[in-house]
């Protein structure tokens, strides 16, 4: 043994917590730890894990140092994930530790699990018989293995006499082989034969992954245009290589539809990522992500973070979804850290849409992504026919919300044995209560909201915070009675209203909020795609990548809802939601339609939805985009300042606001003059407003908003802002949004 062997390490060790910078440790010369390795380490009190995040250097002792406790036996963390765990603390400006925490928070537990024996007959007799012996033998006859528990649970004795019989020489135990995490795919079970468009966009993404280099893609297809054809030959072409790939999906509590058709496909189904996965196998998976046993995960945002071993595709399923934006802990978009990821890891990326987000069409209009595009649905059918209803002409009358054409089209449709779906981004039964005596109106104690009405739960609900309310029959502020009355609709009352128009139509309500969760979803969205329903009435849930052959009529109950939200994103949001909500219609053998209620059939959104053609529209809305210098052309970040206190609060966020425009001048970037307008390299703090939503689960909140050029460095500023600013007192936070997808 050299010295070099008996001396022990420094080492850098970050833990899961909200803490920025790695702590060192002494490490005994047997750990002998290498960077990413996982730890026990002591912390204040307490112990806690960590992972080695570098190795500084040999010490024979510990001098002030404290000394790491344990190494745990899980697969390291690699150097690409710790890179992408420290990229996206730089750029989302939240602690390394929390970033790490999305990285490790299944890893406990992923150890290697214990080898499990299994018991076998050998045919010898045992030394000594007893009937107990006898029933046990009888039990394990057939050459079969079982497990300890089942035999003795056959012969109704304890355990001990499997291990006598062991002894004996009657018994043989064996390793039994660890069971399977995931199922073994096969790159081509079923090949489909691709058409045209789809065979030169597959090849495309089947060279890239061959290359093993990092190429971003953008899949614009229309609705039903084979998409997800597409890019299952990308997943075929890394299954060849014998190396990984995640598909990420927005609603992954939802896809049943989609792991059926994966296994048609490839064989078996993939490994699934996602909030209701049980703890203990999520650890599973984590490992096997590590270990390269698995080699297709689906998930959702979180799934960003495995620790794949050799990934070389990512697929971003519908990658315009506002479901990739996390909004709290650590704010991060997982479309654009998919990005990242793939790039550090040199692997393909695929965004995949119908309606791509502004900023990955003008990432493709600019060469920075490949663009690949299928024009037409697949097997020659057609989009569907849409149509508006101008709600100013032909709207329903007083306390009804179908017009009647479209309550017609619904009956021919259900007449001819097909189904039809309506569709209103809003759920329960009315979104405000109010008194018609004295005018009082349900809000939230807690938030600057309404207070929604169930029926079916029979109860108010504040949307914002699950604030819960019994719905009473007198008014609390004046106390006359039967005076309470609903205001606009929500889907149950679409439902009272169909089911009084369509008496006999078997008639299904979805929405998240119904009890029975995910799995009751599942099972009815099931059951909509084999018929089991004339009319569907759903919120965005059901708008989202379903195939339901035989849906032919979409009707959209307010096209208007999203549209004075005052959000930059509103119209494009607005595009896209209705575009997949209408592009469910017509995808088996029959033609669809679509009826679009609204009060501006004329708007930019109705006219791209009505043409069917939307680049009049995205040319539009990026020209609006450029020339107010929002994503992608320039940057926002978001601070929301919020405490109980609303004067400490709006008070934070104007001190943060002077701190801003004394920060010593730096060539890292520039600010623009207070209330003077930016010059084109400049960066501009706006604000404080009010937020919105003022006052969200009994917290006041105000905004700033940065807004950079492309180009500045608006991290270095936010970083300088928060640690050369006034420290928040009171209870004030200050929650820091990159990219900010919501404005409430
Ligand atoms: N080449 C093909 N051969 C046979 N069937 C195909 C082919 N391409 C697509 N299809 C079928 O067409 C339908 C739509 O395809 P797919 O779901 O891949 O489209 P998509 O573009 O992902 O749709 P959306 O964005 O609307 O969810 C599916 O039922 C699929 O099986
Ligand atoms: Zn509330």
């Amino acid at each position: 043994m050299n010295d070099a062997d008996a001396a022990g390490q420094i080492v850098e060790v970050l833990a899961p917590l909200a803490v920025d910078q790695t702590y060192s440790y002494f490490s005994p010369p047997a750990l002998r730890l290498a960077p990413g390795e996982h730890v026990e380490i002591p912390l204040g009190r307490q112990s806690t894990y960590g992972v080695v995040w570098e190795v500084r250097g040999s010490a024979d002792t510990p001098g002030n140092l404290k000394t790491v406790i344990s190494r745990y036996a899980r697969p390291p963390l690699s150097q690409k994930l710790r890179d992408f765990v420290d990229w996206l603390a730089r750029y989302t400006l939240a602690p390394r530790g929390m970033a790490l925490r999305l990285a490790t928070r299944s890893a406990e537990s992923a150890e290697a699990e214990p080898d499990r024996l299994v018991y076998r007959a050998t045919g010898a007799r045992p030394q000594r018989e007893t009937p107990t012996r006898a029933r046990v033998l009888a039990a394990a006859e057939g050459g079969l293995v079982f497990s300890k528990k089942a035999l003795s649970g056959a012969a109704g004795c304890s355990p001990s006499v499997v291990d006598a019989l062991v002894d004996d020489g009657a018994l043989e135990a064996i390793k039994a082989p660890a069971s399977a995490i995931a199922d073994s795919l096969t790159s081509d079970y079923a090949q489909s034969t691709l058409e045209t468009e789809q065979e030169k966009a597959a090849s495309a993404l089947r060279s890239s992954v061959a290359l093993r280099a990092y190429q971003p893609f953008l899949l614009e297809g229309v609705t039903g245009s084979g998409k997800t054809e597409v890019y299952f030959e990308a997943v075929a072409a890394a299954l060849e290589q014998g190396e990984q790939a995640l598909v990420m999906m927005p609603e992954i509590a939802l896809t049943s539809q989609f792991l059926e058709r994966f296994a048609q496909r490839f064989g078996g189904r993939p490994a699934e990522w996602h909030s209701s996965v049980a703890d203990r196998k999520r650890s599973r998976i984590w490992r096997g992500c590590a270990t390269g046993e698995v080699k297709v995960v689906v998930g959702a945002r979180s799934a960003l973070f495995l620790p794949f071993a050799n990934l070389r595709l990512i697929v971003v399923d519908e990658e315009h979804d506002g479901a990739y934006k996390q909004e709290d802990g650590v704010c991060y978009h997982a479309r654009d850290m998919a990005v990242v990821r793939a790039s550090i890891e040199g692997a393909t990326l695929v965004l995949s849409s119908a309606t791509p987000s502004i900023e990955s069409r003008v990432n493709a209009e600019l060469g920075r992504y490949a663009h690949l595009r299928l024009r037409a649905r697949a097997g020659a059918r057609l989009l569907p026919r849409a149509d508006a209803i101008d709600m100013r002409i032909e709207g329903p009358g007083q306390g009804r919300w179908l017009a009647p054409r479209l309550a017609r089209a619904i009956g021919e449709t259900i007449a001819r044995g097909e189904q039809a779906l309506l569709f209103l981004n809003r759920r329960g039964y009315a979104p405000l209560t109010l008194c018609r005596s004295c005018g009082h109106r349900f809000r939230c104690r807690q938030c600057d909201a309404w207070l929604v009405e169930h029926r079916f739960r029979r109860a108010l609900i504040c949307h914002h915070c699950g604030y819960v309310e019994q719905r009473p029959n007198v008014c609390p502020e004046c106390d006359a009675e039967e005076t309470l009355s609903p205001c606009g609709p929500g889907i149950e009352r679409i439902a009272e209203e169909a089911a009084k128009l369509f008496p006999n139509a078997r008639i299904l309500v979805l929405s998240s909020d119904f009890p029975g969760g995910a799995e009751r979803l599942r099972r009815e969205l099931e059951e909509v795609a084999k018929g089991s329903f004339d009319l569907i009435i759903g919120t965005q849930l059901v708008a989202k990548g379903h195939n339901f052959p035989y849906l032919t009529l979409v009707g959209v109950v307010d096209a208007d809802l999203g549209l004075g939200s005052g959000d930059p994103r509103a119209s494009e949001r607005t595009f896209q939601l209705l575009a997949q909500v209408t592009g469910r219609a017509g995808r088996g053998d029959k033609p669809g339609a679509a009826l679009i209620q609204t009060y501006h059939p004329e708007h930019p959104v109705m006219r791209a939805l009505l043409c069917g053609d939307p680049e009049d529209f995205y040319a539009q809305e990026i020209s609006l985009r450029e020339r107010a210098g929002l994503p992608p052309f320039g940057r926002l970040a978001a601070l929301i300042v919020s405490g109980r206190d609303a004067g400490l609060a709006e008070a934070h966020a104007r001190a943060l606001v002077r701190a801003a425009h004394s920060l010593p001048p730096t060539p890292a970037y520039r600010l623009a003059a207070a209330g003077g307008l930016p010059e084109p390299d400049e960066i501009a703090v706006l604000g404080p407003a009010e937020a919105p939503i003022a006052l969200l689960r009994g917290r006041f909140r105000f905004r700033l908003l940065i807004k950079a050029p492309r180009r500045a460095n608006l991290q270095g500023f936010l970083r300088d802002l928060l640690e050369g600013g006034p420290p928040a007192r009171g209870g004030v936070r200050v929650q820091v949004d990159v990219d900010p997808q919501s404005f409430l």
